[in-house]
């Protein structure tokens, strides 16, 4: 009998057994597999190694123009999936948490195979492991959602890119969100021919709509094919050199065909193997497991945190709220997670990022001014070749409260992180104007783009009564 046992060692996971044992508590923690879970071995860590291959390959492209004579180039993939080996691997070896975790003699089992209940307060292994717990903490993450049609057992998901032997030649990229524009960006650069899915009205459907559209209209120029409002997809078959997906559009029946297809409609909790009656916990109408503020599921001793709980589906989200499960397990319902600014983003070509209200949702709540810098009037994309893209900032005209920031282009996630440090910090757009951010840099187009707002406001003139540099 332990305190509390967490299952599942992604960052939720994680989170939750330093907490608990930070705390005090005698804590276990059991993993299927490696520690780390899906966001270090096969979500954020190695997709985005992959994307950096995919970066470098871009940076490459450029070298001619910036003088510098180079012999061709060619991407080795079996080499580049070794990298992401090391990668994964060194960010696992010389993880402060782990040893964090080590250090305050939290039962760590790697390796035990699906965890299921056997009854509320006792679980069991695949690989023979029997554990009781006062208090149990669900961290088990999502898998990928399936798309159920005749010939699926034909497609991919994204985990499929660690046993390609070599870049297929083409693709068919099924689900335009946050996974499915990843895997087609990375392909794309490879070269691959991508052909890219969506049914929803856009892809990026819960971004700002000029993000959608910038990115879909700069994939297409990289070649990719991009077909959103899908009505439906009918079935996958087989062909001598892949596979043929037969959809509908606009009420017309088509087909198309790749080597490969891959399919990223969505994420779904993982509780398939957990057995959740045997303790009685419910999920809601998605299969998430509903939980409340205090992360408690509708069992008292049975907490949960994660993509399990179908939230904010993003590592820094899962770390918090397994900081909260494991405070409330140990402690009592006492901390309530809190409401956060959240930036998203994405590492594609270009980059996506966003924090805060989208402009549609913005203007539908408030009286909102918006400036739009674009990236080609702006000195460091210049200077880097790498012009395409906008900085949107939106602020309240009463308050002059910032709403939301959208980016896309070069180091757009990184530029967006500023634009959520001003907003958590209840920042006024003309505090934002009035900092001299370093030129030439991608963060001083907030910056700039603050400046204009303060302009057309009339705020500030005699504080601000120059353009910064940008
Ligand atoms: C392709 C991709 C790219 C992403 N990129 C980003 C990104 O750039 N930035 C970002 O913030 N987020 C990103 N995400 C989302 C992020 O990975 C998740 O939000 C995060 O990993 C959730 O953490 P978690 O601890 O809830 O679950 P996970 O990281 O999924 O960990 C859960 C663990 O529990 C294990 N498990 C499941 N069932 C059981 C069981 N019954 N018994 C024992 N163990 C079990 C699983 O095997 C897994 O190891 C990405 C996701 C994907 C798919
Ligand atoms: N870089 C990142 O931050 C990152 C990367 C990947 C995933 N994630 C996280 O993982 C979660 C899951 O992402 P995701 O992209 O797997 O799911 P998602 O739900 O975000 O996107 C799935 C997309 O597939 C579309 N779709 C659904 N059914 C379809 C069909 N039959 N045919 C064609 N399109 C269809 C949906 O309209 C939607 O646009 C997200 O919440 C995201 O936060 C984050």
């Amino acid at each position: 009998m332990t305190d509390v046992l967490v299952i599942g060692a992604g960052p939720a996971g994680a989170f939750a057994a330093h907490r608990a044992a930070d705390l005090g508590a005698r804590t276990t923690l059991v993993a299927r597999e490696e520690f780390g879970g899906m966001a270090a071995n096969d979500g954020p860590v190695p997709v985005r190694t992959l994307a950096h291959a995919a970066r470098l390959l871009r940076e490459a492209r450029q070298l001619g123009r910036y003088g510098i004579a180079t012999d061709e180039f060619r991407l080795d993939y079996p080499r580049l999936l070794d990298r992401v080996d090391e990668v994964v691997h060194d960010i696992r070896t010389h993880s402060a948490l782990r040893s964090r975790i080590d250090g305050l003699g939290v039962k760590v089992h790697e390796h035990a195979g699906t965890t299921r209940f056997v009854d509320p307060h006792t679980v069991e292994t695949d690989r023979g492991l029997r554990l009781q717990a006062e208090k149990i903490i669900l961290c088990t993450g999502g898998v990928s959602r399936p798309l159920i049609v005749p010939g699926a057992e034909l497609t991919h998901t994204h985990s499929d890119a660690w046993t390609l032997r070599e870049v297929p030649p083409s693709m068919l990229v099924i689900g335009g969100g946050a996974t499915g524009l990843q895997v087609a960006s990375v392909f794309t650069a490879f070269g691959s021919r991508v052909q890219l899915f969506e049914t929803g009205p856009r892809i990026l459907a819960s971004e700002d709509a000029d993000v959608s559209a910038v990115v879909a209209e700069a994939f297409r120029e990289h070649g990719m094919v991009v077909r959103d409002k899908l009505d439906t997809v009918r079935s996958f078959e087989k062909t001598p050199d892949g596979v043929r997906m037969h959809f509908v559009r606009n009420g017309t029946p088509d087909s198309a065909e790749a080597a490969l297809a891959v399919v990223a409609i969505g994420w779904s909790a993982d509780t398939t193997g957990l057995n959740l009656p045997a303790a009685g916990v419910e999920t809601d109408e998605r299969g998430f497991v509903r939980v409340d503020a205090y992360q408690r599921t509708s069992v008292p001793h049975v907490f949960a945190a994660g993509d399990v709980t179908g939230r904010l589906m993003l590592v820094p989200q899962a770390a918090q709220a397994g900081f909260v499960a494991a405070t409330n397990a140990v402690r009592g319902p006492q901390l309530p997670l809190w409401d956060q600014i959240s930036p998203i983003g994405s590492f594609t070509d270009p980059e996506y990022a966003g924090v805060g209200l989208t402009e549609t949702k913005a203007r539908q709540e408030h009286d909102v001014i918006v400036a739009t810098i674009r990236l080609d009037a702006a000195a460091r994309p210049i200077i880097d070749g790498r012009t395409t893209g906008f900085c949107k900032l939106i602020v309240d005209r009463t308050t002059h409260q910032i709403l939301g920031c959208h980016v896309v282009g070069e180091r757009a996630v990184e530029t967006t992180q500023l634009a959520a440090v001003a907003m958590t910090a209840h920042m006024r757009v003309q505090d934002l104007a009035r900092i001299p951010l370093s030129f030439p840099t991608y963060a001083a187009i907030v910056g700039r783009a603050a400046y204009v707002i303060v302009r057309r406001l009339g705020l500030d003139a005699d504080r601000s009564p120059y353009e910064p540099p940008c």
